[in-house]
């Protein structure tokens, strides 16, 4: 049985607690939560026994196996590095931190620990994403030409601005996608060759950080991909993939797959179009949490693909990251 500690007690956490609840191998020992009301609110709602205001407090109790970081993207690197050192297995999200530097260090504790990581880009983990990677391979659609994503959610006044803004909120889906395309149809090394430009609306509540944000990318092997993503309006995905012999599009949204059904299209350009349905018994936070258990049982100190490897995950925030670079530079 796994024994789970929650850093966070925001939506995010209660819809990753939920998840981690309905799983007979797992458990939830301790929360931490800054503000007392909210925290006292949190464990009484789960019936969580043991309570913190004091972050390291969770980290060092020793009746917890595995430290959930729901804490806002900037937080993560610090909260990551603590919890590595006291030997924790990790499940931190997404985006991995906001600034590459956060980045490598979190990744070089992880590594110096020798502890189980794994980034809260929890649609990887979902049976749906097996799917897609096998269509990739299979051929039907011919080689892979380009992609085209776009994620646009109302979340702005909620969001912590210190989570840098829909790059990291919500554009972190589309181009880990991207990110897993590429590696699935061209290998480890594809996503790595490239050249971006990135334009967008720039805000300065909070932080200064990019709310309607556009990416277009060249691959050095030819692949293009354009990307767009807000935070400040809508509520609407659309993701597809297009080879020189046919297109796959994502009929239900690929970043918060379900439990029951979720639906892909091909359609070949011979005029033919196959709808292709993936059940699944529980959504991506589900899958997520099966996910962390099986592998910390196997002894893992990353997960299988589809979920990001911490070379993925650092190679998926070097995206972001010139993503953003490039909007404010343009800016200025
Ligand atoms: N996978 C998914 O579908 C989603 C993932 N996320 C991710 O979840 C994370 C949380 O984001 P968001 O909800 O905007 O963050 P919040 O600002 O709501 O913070 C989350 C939690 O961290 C606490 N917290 C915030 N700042 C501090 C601090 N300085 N010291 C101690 N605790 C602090 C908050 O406490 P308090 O309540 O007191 O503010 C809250 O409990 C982000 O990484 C985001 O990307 C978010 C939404 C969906
Ligand atoms: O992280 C997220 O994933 C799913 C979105 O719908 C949500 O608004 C976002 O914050």
């Amino acid at each position: 049985m796994l024994r789970w500690g929650i850093l966070g007690t925001s939506f995010i956490s209660d819809t990753v607690v939920k998840s981690i609840l309905a799983s007979p191998g797992s458990r939830i020992t301790a929360v931490f939560g800054r503000n007392e009301t909210r925290l006292d609110a949190f464990a009484a709602k789960y019936n969580i026994a043991t309570k913190y205001q004091d972050l390291e407090a969770l980290i060092d109790d020793a009746e917890v196996d595995v430290v959930y970081v729901g804490l806002p993207s900037h937080m993560h690197s610090s909260a990551v590095i603590a919890a590595a050192k006291r030997g924790k297995a990790i499940l931190s999200e997404k985006s991995l931190a906001t600034t590459m530097e956060d980045s490598h260090a979190m990744i070089a504790a992880v590594k110096e620990a020798n502890v189980f990581f794994l980034e809260g880009l929890m649609y990887l983990s979902h049976p749906l994403m097996e799917k897609v990677a096998s269509i990739a391979r299979s051929g039907v659609l011919g080689t892979i030409k380009g992609m085209s994503g776009y994620y646009a959610a109302n979340i702005w006044k909620k969001a912590n601005p210190l989570g840098m803004g829909t790059i990291y909120n919500l554009g972190c889906y589309p181009v880990s996608l991207v990110h897993f395309i590429m590696e699935t149809a061209f290998g480890p090394e594809a996503f790595e060759k490239r050249q971006l430009t990135g334009m967008g609306n720039l805000s300065n509540e909070g932080s200064l950080h990019a709310r309607d944000a556009s990416l277009n990318v060249r691959f050095d092997n030819g692949v293009l991909a354009t990307i767009q993503s807000t935070d400040s309006f809508g509520n609407d995905f659309s993701f597809s993939i297009q080879g020189d012999k046919g297109v796959l599009r994502f009929k239900t949204n690929p970043w918060l797959p379900l439990a029951g059904d979720n639906i892909i299209e091909i359609k070949t350009y011979g005029g033919a179009t196959e709808e292709i349905v993936v059940s699944a018994q529980m959504d991506a936070f589900g899958h997520q949490v099966k996910r962390v258990e099986d592998c910390i049982a196997q002894g893992l100190k990353e997960a299988p693909r589809p979920s990001p490897s911490w070379t993925n995950s650092v190679s998926i925030m070097d995206l972001l990251t010139s993503w953003e670079n490039d909007i404010k530079k343009r800016a200025n």
